[in-house]
């Protein structure tokens, strides 16, 4: 399956990393992919999928690149499992609360959510193990 990620400094893109790791360690297959690189017309031939994104703005998504791809993704995502993943710092989560939110209200199963205060480390790699698991 795929794990997608968008990353401005590498910690959610170490967490993409991680998370193709456990996937693996799980029994499934995974291919970690640059958000730039995919289109939400990839993801909606894929049962399930992850997508990873850092907080950014006032706890949002990316507005250049991100907000557009989750934007076109609402529209095909309706019944697929859904892992969502991101670093932040200074904030308490809201942004991927909101995240969640808005993928529930397009129809995704989402089968869970980790995210790490900047760099992750071992317990964020537990709680992207356990994702894994969900999703595999
Ligand atoms: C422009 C900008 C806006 C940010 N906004 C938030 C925010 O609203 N809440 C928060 O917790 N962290 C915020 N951060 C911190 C990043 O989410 C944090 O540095 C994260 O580890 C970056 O992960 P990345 O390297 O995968 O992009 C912001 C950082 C930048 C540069």
């Amino acid at each position: 399956m795929k794990v997608v990620y968008w990353s401005s400094t590498g910690n959610t893109e170490r967490m993409a990393e991680m998370l193709g790791e456990e996937i693996k360690n799980a029994g499934g297959e995974a291919e970690v992919c640059e958000l730039s690189t995919v289109s939400p017309a990839d993801l909606a031939g894929e049962d399930s999928f992850a997508l990873g994104a850092s907080a950014m703005g006032d706890e949002e998504l990316d507005e250049g690149e991100v907000e557009p791809f989750v934007e076109e993704l609402e529209k095909s995502v309706s019944g697929k499992k859904v892992a969502l993943f991101g670093s932040y710092d200074w904030g308490d989560g809201e942004w991927m609360r909101k995240w969640e939110e808005r993928m529930k209200e397009a129809g995704a199963e989402v089968v869970g959510t980790v995210i790490a205060n900047n760099e992750p480390g071992d317990e964020d790699q537990a709680n992207l193990a356990e994702l894994a698991k969900k999703l595999v």
